[in-house]
C-alpha cells in the first residue's frame, strides 16, 4: 500500500498570492479526486504534493519519505498525464514510447520492449502501435497518455482533467482504464467534472480558494444531503426574492426553465424534494462561506 501524508501545507507564491492554506490530507492506493473550480488551487496542490514546488510551510511524506527534503525520491516514482499533450513528433506510438522510456531510465532493451508492449496492450493500442500518434483520435491520444504515464511502473500518477474533449464512449473507456490501474497505485485526479469523481473515486476532497472545504467518500457527501434538498422552477423576478430568503445551492436550466435547488431542513412552500447527487454536495460546499 502506498501512502501520501500531507500535514498543514501552505503555499505562498513569490508575488505574495497564497494559493494553499494549511492543507491536511491522507491518501492511499486508489483514485483520489480533487474537485474545485478554476483557480481554486488544484494544480498548485498537485505540483506541491509531488515535490515539483516547495510549500512555504508544512510536511509531505510519500511512503514515509520526506517529499520537501527529498523531492527526487517521489519524482522517480511519478507518472504524469496532462490534460493535453503538446505537439507530437511524427513518430509511431511504439517509437515514441521507446524514446520516453529511455528518458525515464529504462535502459535494458528487452525489458523496455516488454514493458511497452504490455502497456500498449493494457491501453488497447496494440493494433495502432505503428501509427503516428498525431493521427490518433482524442480518446486514443488520452490512452496513449496513460501508457506513457505508466512507463517505469510509477507508484503515484497525477492526472489533470483527463476526459475534457472526449466523447461519452471514449470517456467511459478511459475511466474504466483509470479505474483498473488505480487499484495498485495512487492516482491523483484533478478535475471540475463531478461525474468523473462520482464514478471513479472512493475518496475525494473539495478545494475552494486554496482551502480544503470537505473531504471523504462521495457516497457520504450525498447521504448527508438526504431529505434536505428542494427544487422549484422559477422566473427571473422570483429568483431575486428566493435568493434573499433561501439557501440556494444551485441554479440550473432544465428543459428551458430555470430551476433552483435549496438546502433546508423543511420543504419550503411550492418546492418539491430532489434526490441528492454529488453535484449538489459540491455546490453546497462551494456556495457556503468558508
Ligand atoms: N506561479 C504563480 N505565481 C503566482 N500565482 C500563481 C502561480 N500559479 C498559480 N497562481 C495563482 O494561484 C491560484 C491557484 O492556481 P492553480 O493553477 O493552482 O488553480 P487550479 O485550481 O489548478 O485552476 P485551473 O483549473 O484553472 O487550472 C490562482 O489564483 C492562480 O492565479
Amino acid at each position: 500500500m502506498n501512502t501520501l501524508n500531507i500535514n498543514n501545507v501552505s503555499l505562498v507564491y513569490n508575488n505574495g498570492h497564497q494559493a494553499l492554506h494549511a492543507i491536511n490530507l491522507d491518501i492511499n492506493n486508489g483514485i483520489f479526486g480533487l474537485l474545485g473550480p478554476n483557480g481554486a488551487g488544484k494544480s498548485s496542490l498537485m505540483k506541491t504534493l509531488v515535490g515539483l514546488q516547495k510549500p512555504t510551510q508544512g510536511q509531505i511524506f510519500f511512503n514515509g519519505t520526506d517529499v520537501v527534503k527529498n523531492p527526487l525520491e517521489i519524482q522517480k516514482q511519478l507518472g504524469f498525464l496532462p490534460q493535453y499533450f503538446g505537439v507530437y513528433p511524427k513518430v509511431s506510438a511504439y517509437n515514441l514510447l521507446q524514446h520516453l522510456a529511455k528518458l525515464k531510465g529504462i535502459h535494458d532493451k528487452k525489458k523496455r520492449h516488454e514493458q511497452i508492449m504490455n502497456l500498449l496492450d493494457k491501453v488497447n493500442l496494440i493494433d495502432a502501435k505503428n501509427k503516428e500518434v498525431h493521427t490518433f483520435s482524442g480518446g486514443m491520444k488520452q490512452r496513449f497518455g496513460v501508457a506513457q504515464a505508466l512507463l517505469g511502473d510509477p507508484k503515484i500518477v497525477i492526472v489533470d482533467e483527463p476526459t475534457a474533449g472526449l466523447d461519452p464512449e471514449e470517456r467511459n473507456r478511459f475511466n474504466a482504464l483509470l479505474s483498473e490501474i488505480g487499484e495498485d497505485i495512487i492516482i491523483l485526479l484533478s478535475t471540475h467534472l463531478v461525474e468523473d469523481v462520482r464514478n471513479l473515486c472512493s475518496n475525494m476532497a473539495i478545494i475552494k480558494q486554496g482551502t480544503i472545504v470537505a473531504q471523504g467518500n462521495p457516497t457520504q457527501f450525498i447521504e448527508a444531503l438526504q431529505g434536505k434538498l428542494w427544487q422549484k422552477a422559477t422566473s427571473k423576478n422570483e429568483l431575486l426574492k428566493l435568493d434573499q430568503n433561501h439557501n440556494i445551492i444551485s441554479k440550473q436550466f432544465i428543459e428551458r426553465a430555470m430551476h433552483v435547488t435549496v438546502l433546508s431542513d423543511v420543504c419550503p412552500t411550492e418546492f418539491i424534494p430532489v434526490t441528492p447527487n454529488l453535484e449538489h454536495a459540491y455546490f453546497t460546499y462551494l456556495n457556503s462561506a468558508t
